[in-house]
């Protein structure tokens, strides 16, 4: 995709049932359907899938983690092949995260300023710099369609003042990384810039974030700092504090969730986009994610088990291979399982988003969030 003046990236609102938006994102690679459930690419890959086959399964834009690139291949390396969508061969919308978050959570030796992060690669110990004018070059030259600030998500539970202070760090981060986006040109691109709320559990200081960051110009506003230990229903309440005060008419995204059920929850207060590498870690650790719930293929219950996950399901993944030809597969650990059960659950996700997205647009998302917890809990008979 050429550097030349875009259509202007934009967010169309289409529908509202209760809380829940159905909405379309128009981006330099293409429209993302919201509710959007966003599969993680972190390396460059979504693991152990095709980026055609994770495009036949309805995904409009995967993740892309600027810690992990930054540090292999670098982002100057992606930059030299033409960017990230051309390196991987994935064509349509590509949303990377600002780095922030990964450096907190595997980086070694980090010291935090108000400059940003100096850290230690966790590969090679080679010392590097996070802050939020790098975090934008880096997105920049991998071409990112959707960019994130770079932020501070703390760990929950956490003394208010520790919050309130992570807090204000983030926006005069976020100040800064509008400025580098805008300096970059992003916004001539047709690329966007989310703004990240935080604000921890602490229901005031959600509200302060979400409307001081709400009067500033991003394309979008992510909630963050939340999925980081909490209990659901803590998470879920910040959410029923924090999407009223963000603005109507831009993608909301809630970073780093999650289960089906916290997808649904979180559709029902107001959200537009997800990310998790649930659906992919599970499966490489034998988990398939089913319409009536879970299916640990692990358990020598399945043994013998001639059915399929589903029979009535798309996917072949999920119709195609007995239960018991799965466990086998996990028990030897061959690398088909990894394969099979990642296609499962990508395709099971996208079911659920396809579900939500009809159900909003029908105006009967209420009664589809019943059914889909009746299914779950009926469990896998
Ligand atoms: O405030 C944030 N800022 C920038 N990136 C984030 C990423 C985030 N990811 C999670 N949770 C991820 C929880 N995963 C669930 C599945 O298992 C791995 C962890 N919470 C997150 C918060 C932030």
């Amino acid at each position: 995709m050429s550097d030349q003046a875009q259509k202007p990236f934009s967010f169309k609102l289409l529908k509202t049932d209760g809380a829940a938006r159905r909405g379309e994102i128009t981006t330099p690679h293409g429209v993302v359907r919201t509710p959007a459930f966003m599969p993680v690419g972190t390396q460059a890959t979504v693991k152990a899938m095709y980026p055609q086959q994770v495009r036949d399964l309805g995904a409009d834009v995967i993740l892309g983690n600027t810690y992990h690139l930054m540090l292999r291949p670098t982002a100057e390396r992606v930059a030299k092949l033409g960017g990230l969508h051309h390196f991987m061969n994935w064509p349509h919308a590509i949303l990377t995260d600002s780095g922030g978050f990964q450096v907190m959570s595997l980086a070694q030796l980090r010291k935090m300023s108000e400059e940003g992060v100096s850290f230690r690669s966790h590969h090679d110990g080679s010392k590097h710099m996070m802050s939020p004018e790098r975090s934008i070059e880096i997105q920049g030259l991998l071409g990112s369609d959707i960019q994130m600030q770079l932020d501070q998500c703390i760990a929950l539970p956490a003394e208010r003042s520790e919050i309130e202070e992570a807090m204000n760090l983030s926006l005069r981060w976020a100040d800064r990384s509008r400025t580098q986006f805008e300096k970059m040109g992003g916004p001539g691109k047709g690329q966007a810039l989310y703004g990240i709320v935080q604000g921890g559990d602490n229901p005031e200081l959600r509200v302060e974030s979400a409307q001081r960051l709400g009067e500033m110009p991003f394309e979008g506003y992510s909630v963050g700092g939340l999925a980081v230990g909490e209990p659901q229903e803590v998470m879920l309440r910040m959410l029923e504090v924090t999407t009223p005060v963000m603005p109507v008419h831009k993608p909301r995204y809630l970073m780093g969730v999650g289960t089906p059920e916290d997808i649904l929850e979180s559709v029902a207060r107001g959200i537009d986009q997800f990310d998790c590498v649930m659906p992919t870690r599970a499966g490489r650790h034998g988990l398939a994610y089913t319409r009536f719930g879970k299916v640990n293929l692990k358990n020598a219950r399945h043994a013998e088990d001639p059915r399929p996950l589903d029979e009535e399901a798309d996917c072949p993944a999920t119709r195609d291979y007995s239960r018991a030809y799965l466990h086998h597969l996990v028990r030897v650990n061959e690398g088909l399982a990894a394969m099979l059960l990642t296609w499962n659950n990508l395709a099971y996700y996208q079911f659920l988003m396809q579900g939500i997205r009809d159900a909003i647009e029908a105006g009967t998302f209420e009664d589809f969030r019943q059914k889909t917890k009746e299914d779950w809990a009926r469990g896998d008979l």
